[in-house]
């Protein structure tokens, strides 16, 4: 067991949109900083949909959601933070002087002055396609998120699922795509209205009611040939040759580390943690960010997570130095980028 006895200013733990606005506003105000990360890579939930289009972050044109987390980490580094990838945080615990102690699956402890919990949703694992040795069809070409739009060109793809993701994707692949059908065990989609509308207008092939009940696969090749799909007003089974198969089921959440801490992970002025019933006083020093955040008025958007972000590190700022500005400076006050400042005024006068 390795003991990390080197305290950090603040540690934020989960490197999503909230975790990376979060180091990188922390290295501004000058506090040294930590991200624990329990995927092997940055990004959080964008991780799900890197091929989809994202329009609504302020000042960016529309970006492909693998860009954006190639920008957002790119500026999450920009004061150097120390990154921990591959690590489950699990516990939380405050010190008698006050400071944390971070718990780790792996057996390891991080301590530290301060705690960001932007752990979203916690860690995200997709719900398998119930289907006795289906995994093995991972391999090839059975998908629980779309990683290039490109792999779909001219197959016919068979998407499982009725909400937001199953819908973009049939948007997104039926113009891309041989064939779409979509086979949803219900008949009342529960994506947004105007994506709903582009799907029952669009080519794609709706089969309601129904669900993959078996895959037919090509044995020497180990890739699905046909999905069985079976009705579940008549009971009657039909067949589809595919080319993919893509589930879009859900996630099952892990958020085991709001139940093991021992502080009640709550916060001050009416900002708590969702789903956190252990107390309701406050912890000071312990802050959150981004989707696991409430508030009146909280949008579960990156936009949001940014703002969270921005509060949370201010606040732990005036926790370790109680006379800093309550607020962060613009950023180009800050000295880190008095030279690139000064090379990009001279670029613009030449
Ligand atoms: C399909 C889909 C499409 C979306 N489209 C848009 C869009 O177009 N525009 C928009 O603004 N928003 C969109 N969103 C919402 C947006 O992705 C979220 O609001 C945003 O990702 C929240 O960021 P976050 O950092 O709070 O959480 P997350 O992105 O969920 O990141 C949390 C991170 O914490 C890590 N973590 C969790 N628990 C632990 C632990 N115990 N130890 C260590 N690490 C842990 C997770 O692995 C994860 O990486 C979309 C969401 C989905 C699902």
């Amino acid at each position: 067991m390795t003991m990390h006895q080197e305290y950090y200013d603040v540690t934020i733990i989960g490197g999503g949109p909230a975790g990376l606005y979060s180091a990188f506003y922390s290295g501004l105000r000058e506090m040294k900083t930590k991200i624990i990360e329990y995927q092997p890579q940055l990004g959080g939930k964008v991780q799900i949909y890197p091929e989809k289009m994202v329009w609504d972050v302020g000042g960016l044109p529309p970006t492909t959601g693998a860009q954006l987390m190639d920008n957002l980490v790119q500026q999450a580094l920009t004061f150097d933070p120390t990154i921990v990838l591959n690590e489950k945080v699990t516990s939380i615990t405050r010190m008698e002087d006050g400071s944390f102690r971070i718990d780790t699956a792996s057996g390891e402890k991080h301590y530290s002055k301060t705690v960001i919990v932007a752990v979203g949703s916690g860690i995200l694992k997709p719900m398998k396609l119930p289907i006795e040795g289906a995994d093995r069809y991972e391999l090839t070409n059975l998908h629980y998120t779309v990683t290039s739009l490109q792999h779909f060109k001219d197959k016919t793809v068979v998407i499982s699922g009725g909400g937001n993701s199953a819908i973009d994707w049939a948007n997104a692949l039926d113009s891309i795509a041989k064939k779409v059908y979509l086979s949803y065990r219900k008949e009342e989609l529960k994506g947004h209205e105007a994506q709903v509308t582009q799907l029952l207008d669009g080519p794609t092939e709706c089969l309601f009611h129904t669900s993959i009940t078996n895959l037919i696969a090509n044995k020497q090749q180990d890739i699905i040939s046909e999905v069985e799909l079976t009705n579940h007003l008549d009971n009657t089974i039909s067949h589809i040759k595919v080319d993919d198969v893509i589930i879009n089921h859900g996630f099952d959440r892990d958020a085991s580390l709001l139940d093991n801490s021992t502080v009640p992970i709550t916060l001050k002025d009416d900002y708590f943690i969702q789903g956190n019933a252990l107390s309701e006083s406050t912890v000071e020093g312990l802050y959150g960010a981004g989707d696991i955040l409430y508030h009146e008025g909280k949008l579960n958007l990156i936009a949001g997570a940014f703002q969270d972000a921005a509060n949370a590190v201010n606040r732990a700022k005036r926790f370790i130095q109680p006379d800093a500005a309550a607020n962060g400076m613009v950023s180009s006050h800050n000295d880190m980028f008095k030279e690139r400042n000064k090379q990009l005024i001279q670029e613009l006068v030449q």
